[in-house]
């Protein structure tokens, strides 16, 4: 006789869900893969406040969608590139479990993320793009720098740069923490903060070995919802 015989029998595993802000399909506007005809899973809340964030939308709100759904949305645009975003995603646990399910699937996975969450768990198929926050982003304190150390060839660390003194930090981490020598490092203006072309001079001047980048989906949509 089985060891269960007289239990009742077992409920069913309930769905794993996970706050979602939307789904879309856009070109991939920033980082290496940049260009790219990409679905977007947008996680919806965020532990941290950067004063020029982008995203405010995705603080709050969102809808409970399980992981099998959210798959299925992805399957319906046709795309081979998957971009995890929010919001901080990693800040759901479940998002882990979602990265695994993407790459299982065979698509190119991307996560975004502000680094202020241990990365050691992200699956080692999806590209990490991770930013280092400078200090007038308000959020510098958030930084894990443990991170680094789970850092691959094929992800990046992104610095988005908000003025002179960000970027003389990030030239400084950049070389402290031999970041370049660990993967792509990217620079990035804050979109109306500083001259995308001043932050290009600044790189050429300085022979930084860093990637300039300028987040294409504000150039060719303005930074409309959905792109
Ligand atoms: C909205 S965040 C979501 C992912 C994660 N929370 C993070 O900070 O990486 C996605 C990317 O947009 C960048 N971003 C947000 N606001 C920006 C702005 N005003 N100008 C340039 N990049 C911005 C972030 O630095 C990050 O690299
Ligand atoms: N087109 C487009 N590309 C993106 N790459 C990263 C994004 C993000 O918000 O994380 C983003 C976004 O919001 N739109
Ligand atoms: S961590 Fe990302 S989503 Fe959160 S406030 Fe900063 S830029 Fe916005
Ligand atoms: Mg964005």
């Amino acid at each position: 006789m089985g060891s269960s015989a007289g239990l009742p029998p077992a409920a069913p595993m309930p769905a794993e869900r996970l706050r979602i802000t939307e789904i879309f399909h856009s070109i991939q506007g920033e980082a290496d893969a940049i260009g790219w005809p990409t679905v977007f899973v947008r996680l919806t809340g965020c532990p941290l406040r950067c004063v020029w964030c982008d995203t405010e939308y995705a603080f709050h709100g969102g809808g409970w969608r399980a992981i099998d759904e959210i798959l299925a949305e992805v399957a319906s645009h046709g795309a081979r590139h998957v971009c995890v975003t929010g919001g901080e995603p990693l800040a759901q646990k479940r998002c882990l479990i979602l990265l695994r399910r993407l790459c299982d699937a065979g698509y190119e996975v991307s996560l975004e993320t502000s680094g202020a969450l241990d990365l050691a768990e992200v699956d080692p198929r999806v590209r990490k793009v991770m930013d280092l926050k400078a200090p007038d982003s308000g959020e510098s304190a958030r930084n894990l720098w443990s991170n680094l150390e789970h850092l691959l060839p094929h992800d990046q660390v992104k610095i988005v740069i908000a003025s002179r003194a960000d970027y003389e930090w990030a030239r400084g981490v950049v070389a402290e923490h031999g970041i370049a020598h660990r993967c792509m490092v990217l620079f990035s203006p804050v979109h109306g903060a500083v001259q995308p072309r001043e932050l290009a001079e600044w790189i050429l001047e300085d022979r930084l070995p860093v990637r300039f980048q300028l987040q294409l989906h504000k150039l060719l949509w303005n930074d409309a919802p959905g792109h």
